[in-house]
């Protein structure tokens, strides 16, 4: 089972994280993009989406046209876990391949 991380681990991901932000409402780390158009967009989700089922964690996201903001938070902990950075600097490397 995984553990909810403590407030200096999470502080020391984050760090690692550039643009991605603690949310205000509840712990979760969020972070908005935008493509040049629809067809990005959902490519970079459908990639996203291969990789959340190979590591069982899953983003919540909301996409419009070419925009896609993301949430990810541990459900399973109510909070924050390791899996949430991990899926956090994939979803920046899936990110950075399509610039
Ligand atoms: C039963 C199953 O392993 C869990 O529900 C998984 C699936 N995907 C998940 N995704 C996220 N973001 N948080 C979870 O706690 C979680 N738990």
């Amino acid at each position: 089972m995984v553990e909810r991380l403590k407030p200096e681990d999470r502080a020391a991901g984050l760090n690692d994280l550039p643009g991605w932000h603690m949310c205000e409402d509840r712990e979760a780390i969020s972070k908005s993009f935008k493509f040049h158009n629809f067809r990005e967009a959902f490519a970079f989700m459908t990639q996203i989406a291969l990789v959340a089922e190979k590591m069982n964690h899953h983003p919540e996201w909301f996409n419009v046209y070419r925009s896609v903001d993301i949430t990810l938070s541990t459900h399973d902990v109510g909070g924050l876990s390791k899996l949430d950075l991990q899926l956090a600097a994939d979803i920046d490397k899936i990110a950075g391949k399509m610039q």
